[in-house]
């Protein structure tokens, strides 16, 4: 695994000062070269111990655009929605609001959805210039889980960014950002806390094994992938 850059730190509070501090410049830099940029960002669990600290920095968050990595497809306002893991850990801080694109639609299932959602992400400045991702202890990125088919994870083109997912093991369906547009962002960043995800990315140095969805965007990415994580 070239395509990686550890970052490891002894706790997750200084994991997130350093990853917020690293997010900030990525931001900062792009916006030097253009007038907008776009911040993916993940759900579940991990971005509660850093979101707020990205909040803390200063940055002009009017010209950046936030979208998700993926969405489960559970209304927004309950605690298992990842806009609302968003809004709560991150857009209720701040005092400037960035634009915020929501993946969650009103429709029953998310397939219905996608072509309502591929209008939306049509209006973010791409490629996305930082996209964070988290990491499944099963070696999940966004909602692309091991069991989906490469061909299905990269199932897009310039108008096709999402597609709707069924995880297994998951609730809830989901939908997620396809690998092709994950892996066009112009920076990525993973964000993996705990000894699992730490024992996974070590065993995948060595092992690039071809049903973790992991692997296949260290093999798509067009630059090296920032992790952060903890010892
Ligand atoms: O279900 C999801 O899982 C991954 C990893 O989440 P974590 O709880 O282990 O931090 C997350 O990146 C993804 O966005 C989310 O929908």
């Amino acid at each position: 695994m070239q395509k990686i850059q550890r970052n490891t730190y002894t706790t997750t509070d200084a994991l997130a000062d350093g990853f917020a501090n690293y997010a900030a410049e990525v931001l900062r830099t792009a916006l030097t070269r253009q007038q907008t940029a776009s911040l993916v960002v993940p759900g579940g669990s991990t971005p509660r111990a850093y979101l707020p600290a990205l909040a803390a920095q200063t940055l002009p968050w009017q010209r950046i655009t936030i979208t998700l990595s993926d969405e489960r497809w559970v209304d927004t306002g309950l605690h298992d929605s990842n806009e609302h893991l968003v809004r709560t850990c991150l857009l209720k801080r701040l005092n400037v609001q960035p634009h915020f694109t929501g993946l969650k639609t009103p429709h029953e299932k998310p397939e219905a959805a996608i072509p309502e959602i591929e209008q939306r992400l049509k209006t973010l400045p791409q490629p996305f210039t930082l996209t964070v991702l988290g990491l499944g202890e099963d070696g999940h990125i966004a909602s692309l889980f091991p069991g989906l088919k490469l061909h299905e994870a990269t199932h897009s083109s310039a108008e096709q960014r999402c597609i709707a997912v069924y995880p297994p093991v998951a609730p809830s369906p989901r939908v997620s950002l396809s690998l092709d547009a994950l892996a066009g962002s112009a920076q990525i960043a993973l964000v993996a806390t705990g000894k699992v995800k730490r024992q996974l990315l070590d065993r995948l140095k060595d092992d690039a094994d071809p049903a973790i969805p992991l692997v296949w965007l260290l093999q798509h990415a067009r630059t090296p992938v920032a992790v952060f994580e903890t010892s």
